[in-house]
């Protein structure tokens, strides 16, 4: 549906947008698997001895996060294996200068394109394409490059504007994100389909629930969303204690939808028989007909855990969207971590995502190997299981 890199050729100008948007601590990026992957497809382009400029965001004016790129070149450059040189501009006389000095096999990083007005307003592909952005840069490049599946959700300049300037061509982790995130609603499975439903968003569960009714076997629930579920089912639990805001709000916006879910699909969704609570600093447990609603329930109990994962292992694919606790603390990890081994433990196919749950593989050491796919993207990867488009993807896909 889309041409790769093994359509491009060599010896080309190349502009490729890749999406390095990380979290920032105190002014410092911190490294995290996009630079990885998408190093694949600067390699694959260094490799053939093309020029390449890379563009990307990081995060939003007036937020913390929004800062220069000049750190995320060096961060680059570490998983490329080949010097990355950064300029502080993004499509003026500095950036056309430096763009025309490189060299075959060279890597150059622009500045965030976010502090170009013409990138962030929502337009169509043709009000973008005629943007001074885009004017100014795509005369300089043979081709265009779209690797940022994970930001293919926002029809942004730098995202839809160029295909219709230059030839356009999917990267490595574009075509990998789209392939995986898209086989639940494409792709017949020879067995049972699972999905695993956490975290602490409401809203998006309950798309993903909505959008794919028939696709669907089994749903095991556990998270935040796992609680506002047992409470529609009559348990005292999904409060929100003290000043905490994620129950009651995301209670009142969703308890209709929630109930009709859990009225209509009654045989294929599972919720937690057990949650976990600190007590005296440790983790105890304690089944969902004990629970006080004054507890803070920080993750699935130990007889959930072994009933997902009989479910896990009868299935011929497993989707993960969501945490099924706070994993970050090593203590309510369990719930978590004992599903993502359930699922490395059988040879179903499997795609793990959601920024959040996706870095509780790295956290306790397990093997990305023993999944299918782990995905680098959060909302773009929501948008995909709920069937919607990206403009992002539909940019690339044009044959007109
Ligand atoms: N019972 C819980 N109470 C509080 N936070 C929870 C609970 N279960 C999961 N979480 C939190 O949910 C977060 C992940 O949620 P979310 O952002 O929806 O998922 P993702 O980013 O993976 O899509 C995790 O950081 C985890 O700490
Ligand atoms: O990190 C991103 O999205 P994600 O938080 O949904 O994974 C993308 O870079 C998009 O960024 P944005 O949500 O500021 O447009």
């Amino acid at each position: 549906m889309f041409k790769t890199l093994d359509d491009i050729g060599s010896g080309k100008r190349v502009l490729v947008r890749l999406d390095l948007n990380s979290p920032v601590e105190d002014g410092i990026v911190k490294d995290n698997r996009r630079f990885a992957r998408h190093a694949r497809t600067v390699r694959e382009l260094v490799e053939a001895g093309h020029r390449v400029v890379v563009i990307a965001h990081q995060g939003r004016p007036g937020r913390d996060s929004f800062v220069s790129l000049d750190q995320h070149a060096d961060l680059l450059a570490e998983y490329v294996e080949t010097p990355v040189a950064f300029v502080d501009d993004v499509h003026g006389e500095a950036a056309v200068a430096a763009i025309r000095d490189l060299g075959a096999g060279e890597v150059l990083l622009l500045e965030n394109v976010r502090m170009c007005e013409d990138e962030l307003p929502e337009r169509s592909p043709t009000e973008h394409a005629d943007s001074e952005f885009v004017r100014s840069l795509a005369p300089e490049f043979d081709c265009y490059v779209n690797d940022a599946y994970s930001a293919a959700h926002r029809s942004h300049a730098s995202l839809v504007g160029f295909p219709r300037h230059l030839p356009a061509y999917a990267g490595r982790v574009m075509e990998a994100e789209y392939e995986a995130n898209t086989s639940i609603a494409n792709r017949e499975f020879d067995g049972p389909v699972t999905m695993v439903l956490g975290g602490a968003k409401a809203t998006d569960v309950i798309d993903v629930m909505s959008a794919l009714d028939e696709g669907v076997d089994n749903y095991l629930l556990g998270g935040i969303v796992g609680e506002l579920f047992l409470r529609a089912a009559g348990y005292d639990v999904g409060y929100d204690v003290g000043d905490g805001e994620l129950y009651d709000h995301q209670w009142a916006d969703n308890e209709d939808r929630i109930r009709e879910l859990l009225a209509e699909r009654a045989d294929r969704i599972r919720l937690p028989v057990d949650l976990a609570y600190e007590r005296d600093e440790e983790r105890a447990e304690v089944p969902v007909e004990g629970v006080e609603k004054t507890q803070p329930l920080l993750d699935v109990g130990a007889t959930t855990v072994g009933d997902y994962g009989e479910v896990i292992e009868d299935s011929a694919a497993v989707f993960v969207k969501g945490a099924l606790g706070v994993f970050e603390d090593e203590r309510f990890a369990d719930g978590t971590v004992g599903i993502l081994e359930s699922i490395a433990s059988t040879d179903c196919f499997s795609v793990i995502g959601g920024g959040d749950t996706s870095r509780a593989i790295e956290l306790y050491g397990l093997d990305e190997d023993y999944f299918s796919h782990v995905s680098i993207a959060g909302g773009a990867y929501v948008r995909a299981l709920t069937g919607q488009s990206l403009p992002g993807v539909e940019a690339l896909s044009r044959d007109d």
